[in-house]
């Protein structure tokens, strides 16, 4: 096998014969290219590390909304996590939509067999994705018991919106004011770290989510544009702290790493189709750099 790798003499040396860090999204399809996987993948891209799938479900989804789900058989979500694993390895993996919970026990227990998770080699990013941007549930009623009290204890991060923490917790979060308390509930379930997102504090001014360790809370300020293109936000902010974590970064800089991308994210948001277009992902690439 090592003979395919060699660079024959006569030949130039490619530029990079080192890997970049890698990173692997255990997450849905959307057909419309805003959210899940397309937008993790390019968010991956973006922040410099090889991006990688174990794809759970296939949307038919578009900026309006998601009228179709199909569920990948949890054995072959499983059989992406080891193929990947095996042969290129993972530097930081993260989760979006796991519609049930045998999808979930089947993505914890290859995660376990691969070294992801809460203090093990891989940090394990879970984002809680219950429902679209558009409303539409992506997880069936069990998934929701299965990730609090499966998925969470094993994770290095969890990353709820305030909806995903009312369903969670019975909290429900208000204001700035509300975002510790809403956090400390979270870390209860068992992960190494609570990210409280506070997009949906639709009057406040500024976007300020919470970082919380079980003891300290770390305040994220950014501003708040005034857009309704914001689909695939969470994914993006998610995504982008996964890649921090791959290079090595330690948690609040990677969230904070994650946090200064979002916000440009959001705010080179572009319309698209009729309803809720997308963040952008490649505002570092000029339109006019092709
Ligand atoms: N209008 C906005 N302007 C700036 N940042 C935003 C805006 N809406 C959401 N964000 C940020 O995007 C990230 C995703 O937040 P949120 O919308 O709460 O999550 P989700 O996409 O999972 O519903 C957070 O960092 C949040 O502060
Ligand atoms: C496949 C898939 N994964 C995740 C989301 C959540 O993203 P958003 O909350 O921005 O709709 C989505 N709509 N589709």
């Amino acid at each position: 096998m090592g003979r395919m790798h060699e660079t024959p003499g006569h030949l130039r040396r490619p530029a990079h014969d080192t890997a970049p860090p890698t990173a692997l999204t255990i997450a849905g399809s959307d057909s419309g290219g805003s959210a899940g996987m397309h937008a993790d993948l390019r968010a991956f891209f973006s922040c410099g590390v090889h991006g990688m799938t174990a794809v759970t479900a296939v949307t038919v989804q578009n900026t309006v909304g998601v009228t179709g789900l199909v569920e990948i058989p949890p054995e072959t979500v499983a059989a992406q996590i080891g193929a990947v694993a095996t042969d290129i390895g993972v530097d930081a993996a993260k989760t979006g939509v796991l519609s049930s919970a045998t999808t979930i026990e089947a993505v914890l227990a290859a995660c376990d067999e691969h070294g992801i998770g809460r203090g093990r080699r891989t940090p394990f990013v879970v984002d809680p994705v219950a429902a679209s941007r558009s409303g539409e549930p992506l997880l069936r009623p069990d998934a929701l018991d299965a990730l609090r009290d499966e998925a969470f204890p094993r994770a290095t991060l969890v990353t709820p919106n305030l909806d995903e923490v009312r369903l969670l917790t019975g909290i429900d979060a208000r204001s700035r004011d509300d975002l510790l308390d809403a956090a400390k509930a979270v870390h209860d379930f068992g992960p190494d770290w609570v990210l409280i997102k506070s997009g949906h504090l639709l009057d406040d001014p500024k976007c300020v989510d919470l970082l919380f360790d079980g003891t300290d809370a770390i305040q994220l300020p950014g501003p708040r544009y005034s857009t309704v293109h914001t689909h695939g936000a969470g994914d993006v902010f998610a995504s982008a702290i996964t890649a921090a974590l791959a290079k090595g970064a330690s948690m609040p800089d990677a969230v904070a790493a994650g946090k200064r991308f979002v916000t440009r994210s959001v705010e080179h948001a572009y319309p698209l189709g009729a309803g809720v277009g997308p963040v952008s992902t490649f505002w570092r690439v000029s339109p006019r750099s092709l």
